[in-house]
């Protein structure tokens, strides 16, 4: 039985599968947590990989590959020695919303959705790397690479890194990246697979090359990884980090951690997945690169050597976090009370920007409950207005994609909220659509799973994925009638 291990570093975890090939069954499973905030030391990103490995011995002696998928965006700046230079910060860290408005000033909209297929916001690295330009001048001249999450974890277990900290060193021309996930550094260009350096010159004002293994290279032009294929091979795990010398791992290039959901469920077109983990996100797998000039749509790659027509909102799972902390219950307690009440709860609206927003892009934007009276400010009420806010401005999202083309036959709903059953009942009455809910599952890191395989293999893995349930369509339009009236109340 050859096993593969497929890993998923999220915003609030790391999450580990092992998987058997042949029938793509979960043998074992490790998680660990990561710590709280948008900014955060990649060190503990690389403990919780290290621990969460451990408990689902993922890099045990019956394993053939494993594959890295993580959250996007996130910048991780190295020095020459290898050491980070700064704590990473996080695609849901809105500091750098002025540098996106700067750079849309300085080279208009439209040229930038033409050269990265997306528009500039916050989240992207990017502009966090103008961001860095401006505020922290004194970092610049140290910056020797520009990585991202995935990328500097699969660096660290070919056994690169910090200088005396790591077996074989800060080697940084060794920095590897894949498709997708260089598509959401506002750098890269999708439709012609290359990066461009010339607009990471004008985001840093600091000359780039990509990185080429054996290259000495400009010493002055900062690295970002060479992006592989799908189903290259990114190296080996370094023998340190294994009990068993003569073992070999094959590493895969990793992905972000959409399209390693889109990989993990075997999504194909029709199927546009709804994702509620801290972020919301709406994507579909798209044969043609997408660039829509109004920004709302980012026109990622995915993992297959397709496209990833992507929207994404910064404010989900922790919408139902805080508003049942608010209402002094658990998860299930929130769904009790959100059963209580009826579709559009009394009129009571939450706006769920408690993060910001990214889409619509108001980063400085907080939440708000409208239409509470003495008879609507019920318990019930408040707990449903809190999933109904959260989907229905995924279902802004939906339509967005609808609008750049892709046309959906049913939606597949994932992420740690989709566990809620009052969001499952919800989402059939938000959308407008059919809703299959997914087996549970860790879909990113089974992602990683597939894509290990398939490096392993030479060909992708067709691994069933069951379905928990089919629901048809419930949707009762009163639900974002209201919610637009709310929004359209608001000025930001
Ligand atoms: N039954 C549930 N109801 C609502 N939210 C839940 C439930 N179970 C888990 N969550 C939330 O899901 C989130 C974790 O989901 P996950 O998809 O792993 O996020 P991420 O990938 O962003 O780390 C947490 O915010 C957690 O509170
Ligand atoms: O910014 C995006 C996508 O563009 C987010 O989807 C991040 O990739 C984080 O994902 P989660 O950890 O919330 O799953």
């Amino acid at each position: 039985m050859a096993l593969v291990t497929g890993v998923d570093s999220s915003t609030q975890s790391c999450k580990v599968v092992v998987v058997d090939t042949a029938t793509g069954a979960e043998v074992r499973t490790g998680r660990a947590l990561h710590p709280e905030g948008t900014e955060v030391d990649p060190e503990a990103w690389w403990q919780a990989l290290l621990t969460a490995l451990e408990e689902a011995d993922g890099l045990g002696s019956d394993v053939d590959a494993l594959a890295i998928a993580g959250q996007q965006h996130g910048m991780v700046l190295l020095g020459r020695d290898g050491r980070v230079l700064r704590d990473a910060l996080l695609w849901n860290d809105t500091r750098s919303a002025g540098a996106a408005e700067d750079l849309i000033g300085e080279l208009g909209l439209a040229d930038l959705v033409a050269r990265t297929g997306s528009a500039p916001v916050a989240s992207f690295t990017g502009t966090k790397v103008r961001w860095v330009r401006d505020a922290e001048p004194d970092v610049v001249p140290g910056i020797a690479a520009v990585a991202l999450p995935h990328d500097w974890l699969t660096w660290r277990l070919r056994g690169f890194g910090p200088d005396g900290g790591s077996p074989l060193g800060p080697v940084l021309d060794e920095l590897v990246t894949d498709r997708s996930d260089a598509s959401g550094t506002a750098y890269w260009n999708p439709t012609t697979g290359e990066y461009d350096l010339a607009l990471f010159e004008q985001m840093l004002g600091r000359p780039a090359r990509e990185a080429q293994a054996g290259d000495a290279g400009d010493p002055d032009a900062v690295v970002v990884p060479r992006v592989l294929g799908p189903a290259a091979a990114a190296g080996t795990v370094h023998a340190a980090h294994l009990a068993s010398a003569d073992r070999r791992i094959v590493l895969g290039p990793g992905a972000g951690d959409n399209a390693g959901a889109a990989l993990g469920l075997g999504a194909e077109e029709g199927d546009v997945v709804v994702s509620l983990g801290t972020s919301g996100t709406v994507f579909a797998v798209a044969a043609d690169a997408v660039a829509d000039a109004s920004g709302t749509v980012a026109g990622f790659a995915d993992a297959s050597g397709l496209f990833l027509p992507l929207v994404a909102t910064l404010n989900a799972a922790r919408v139902l976090s805080s508003v049942a902390n608010v209402l002094g219950v658990d998860h299930d307690g929130l769904a009790e009370l959100a059963r209580s009440a009826g579709p559009g709860a009394g009129g009571v609206v939450l706006v769920p920007y408690f993060e910001g927003e990214r889409t619509p892009n108001l980063p400085t934007a907080k939440a708000s409950f409208h239409n509470l009276s003495i008879a609507s400010a019920t318990r019930g009420n408040m707990a449903r207005a809190a999933i109904e806010g959260m989907l229905c401005g995924l279902a802004d999202a939906l339509d967005a994609v609808r609008a750049a083309g892709v046309v959906p036959r049913h939606l597949l709903l994932i992420g740690g909220a989709t566990q809620n059953g009052a969001v499952q009942d919800v989402a059939a009455q938000v959308f407008d659509l059919p809703v299959r809910i997914p087996a549970p599952g860790e879909y990113v890191a089974r992602g990683a799973a597939v894509q290990a395989a398939w490096v392993l293999a030479g060909a992708r893995p067709a691994w069933p994925v069951a379905t928990l349930e089919d629901r048809a369509s419930d949707h009762r339009p009163v639900i974002r009638e209201q919610y637009r009236s709310a929004l359209a109340s608001l000025s930001f």
